[in-house]
């Protein structure tokens, strides 16, 4: 498997079924702002609400092949094997991105467990080995990574903007980002050391820096 983090915003997303699997893998997707279409002749109360609000469409009804035309990706979520299969098989004709729920060896990629911190995603796989092992380590991983990371990023992001822009040697630019991170920085932030970062920023960005340095700690 080959992890890649994917645009899906304003693309089409189909899920063929419309139970507690599809409703997990629904709300991920519209978190990324996909557009879902479900069919599915019927819907978990959550989907329905959903679909009644406009958010998702629904077609309410049983799968037929003809669905998957102009997905980018295709769920099979139903408690048929031989339903999930088949949308298996019309989308490999298709050479479509496909996700079978019951079956891992028909999917060409699989869902992982997912920690976020604003911009920061830490994604776990077990190769469909374990999901529940998957789900105990996100759960882990998120009690370790709070949200100064989130605000870290931020103004990582900013100054790196600023950097790329400004900086005009490539190593030069590479030394400023790794001293930037200074082992305490993520302390400084949890604990609302807004004077002590700044100072670390000043330092490592130099005297005449034309930065804002107030977001991260409004941020807190
Ligand atoms: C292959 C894969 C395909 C895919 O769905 O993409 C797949 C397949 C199957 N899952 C099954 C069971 C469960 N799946 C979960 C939960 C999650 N499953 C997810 C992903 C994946 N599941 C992909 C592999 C990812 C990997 O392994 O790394 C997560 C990570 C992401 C998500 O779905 O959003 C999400 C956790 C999110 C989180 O908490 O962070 C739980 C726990 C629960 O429900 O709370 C259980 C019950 C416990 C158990 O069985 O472990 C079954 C057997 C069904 C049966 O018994 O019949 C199959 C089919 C089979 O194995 O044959
Ligand atoms: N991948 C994963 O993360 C997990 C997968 N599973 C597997 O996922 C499958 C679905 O599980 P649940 O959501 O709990 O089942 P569910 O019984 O809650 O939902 C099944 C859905 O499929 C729909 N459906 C049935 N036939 C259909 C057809 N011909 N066309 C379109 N829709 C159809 C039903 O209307 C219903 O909405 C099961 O095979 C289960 O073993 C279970 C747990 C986790």
């Amino acid at each position: 498997m080959y992890p890649i983090f994917l645009s899906i915003s304003g693309r089409r997303c189909v899920v063929i079924g419309g139970g507690r699997v599809a409703e997990r893998k629904i709300l991920s997707l519209l978190e990324a702002e996909a557009h879902v279409r479900v069919i599915s002749p019927q819907l978990t109360d959550a989907l329905t609400a959903l679909a009644a609000e406009g958010r998702i469409d629904w077609l309410p009804r049983c799968f037929q092949s003809s669905d998957l035309a102009e997905a980018l990706l295709v769920f099979a979520a139903t408690d048929s094997r031989y339903v999930n299969e088949a949308v298996a098989r019309a989308a490999a004709a298709g050479g479509q991105l496909v996700n079978i729920a019951d079956a891992p060896e028909l999917c060409n990629f699989q869902v992982p467990a997912v920690v976020r911190q604003g911009d920061l995603s830490i994604a776990v796989s077990t190769n469909g080995k374990s999901p529940a092992l998957a789900a105990r380590i996100r759960k882990q991983i998120e009690a370790d990574y709070g949200p100064e990371y989130a605000v870290l990023l931020e103004l990582l992001g900013r100054i790196r903007e600023q950097a790329l822009a400004g900086i005009a040697d490539g190593s030069a630019r590479r030394n400023l980002f790794e001293n930037l991170l200074h082992e305490d920085i993520l302390g400084w932030i949890r604990n609302g050391q807004g004077e002590r970062l700044r100072s670390h920023l000043r330092t490592v960005l130099g005297p005449d820096a034309n930065f804002d340095f107030s977001q991260p700690e409004n941020n807190r």
